[in-house]
């Protein structure tokens, strides 16, 4: 295996976006560019939401097993509630990836059109508070990625709102990960290499070890951010809507080394989406002889979503 490579991301500081927003953009969508991936440091999410998420998560994963499953939803393509160890596999992997997770999205009010599409969340009545906590991560990491989207429209040479009214009702999702200790020497890694599906990832947790991201020349690449910064990465409708000029770069969590193998691993992922009937069509200033449309037909957020749940067995 060749050498993992180090620190190579230079975080960004949100402290630039206030003063210099263009610079701050260009920075932002500069990582993006190169790596699919930024750190950004010094964001301005409450540090107390953050902690109280992160004390329910391990609260609710330290629950026994048969009480996490009562919030497992079978069938439901693991949208909402809980999903047990050993069931999500990265696309075309053997291995179901060494992790459990839950997920929360958008409380939207009764009778809403994307009700069909966005079900209702899964209430934790084991842990008192879990589900306002969950909630104020989710408003917080929401407003926090509608802000960067701001900077990416502006990189992209769109007008500041153009995400704005597309992802106003987003069907995003926050996902409380634990990847449990590892035990002897197993198959799977906690993440197997993957791209994320939605628009763009916020993720807080990662300054533990093992997160890792596939550079244009096909090393590994660690991320390995200072202690409370935030990793923002692109995903794949922001790569198809910008045809490829801000890449959803692969990307895996690997089993730690003797030293942390006892240590559960925590991370909180907010995947933010796109409004199920947001249709995704390329960019005509992502368009040029040297890059020209790679794609024919638009496709709406919900369609590809689906046609993509599908390869994770997770739909
Ligand atoms: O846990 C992490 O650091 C990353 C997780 C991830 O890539 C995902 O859940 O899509
Ligand atoms: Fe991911």
């Amino acid at each position: 295996m060749s050498a993992i490579l180090q620190d190579l991301i230079k975080p960004v500081s949100f402290t630039q976006a206030a003063r210099d927003p263009q610079g701050f953009a260009d920075a932002l969508c500069g990582s993006f560019r190169e790596y699919g991936f930024a750190v950004v440091s010094d964001h301005t999410i409450d540090q107390g939401v953050i902690d109280r998420a992160i004390a329910d998560t391990k609260a609710f994963f330290a629950l026994p097993d048969e009480t996490k499953r009562r919030y497992h939803q079978p069938g439901g393509g693991g949208q909402r509630g809980y999903t047990p160890f050993g069931v999500e596999a990265a696309k075309g992997a053997a291995a179901v990836d060494l992790k459990e997770f839950w997920h929360r999205g958008r409380d939207l009010p009764e009778g809403h059109r994307f009700a069909p599409l966005m079900p209702a969340n899964v209430s934790v009545s084991d842990i008192a508070g879990f589900d306002e906590t969950t909630r104020d991560l989710f408003d917080a990491l929401d407003a926090m990625g509608r802000i960067l989207l701001k900077a990416i429209a502006r990189h992209l040479d769109l007008p500041e709102n153009w995400f704005e009214a597309r992802v106003a009702e987003g069907n995003s999702i926050l996902r409380l990960l634990h990847y449990p200790p590892i035990k002897g020497e197993p198959d799977g890694v906690r993440a197997g290499a993957h791209e994320d599906i939605n628009v763009i990832t916020l993720l807080l947790g990662a300054e533990e070890a093992g997160l890792q991201v596939k550079t244009r020349s096909g090393e590994w690449l660690a991320i390995n951010p200072p202690p409370g910064a935030l990793v923002v990465n692109v995903g794949d409708m922001l790569q198809r809507l910008t045809n490829h000029v801000l890449p959803s770069t692969t990307h895996r969590v690997v089993n730690p080394g003797a030293e942390r193998m006892a240590f559960s691993r925590y991370s909180t992922p907010f995947f933010l989406h796109f409004a199920p009937d947001v249709e995704i069509k390329t960019l005509p200033q992502c368009i040029s002889a040297d890059n020209p449309d790679r794609y024919l037909q638009p496709i709406t957020a919900h369609e590809y979503l689906m046609e993509r749940l599908r390869e994770i067995r997770l739909a």
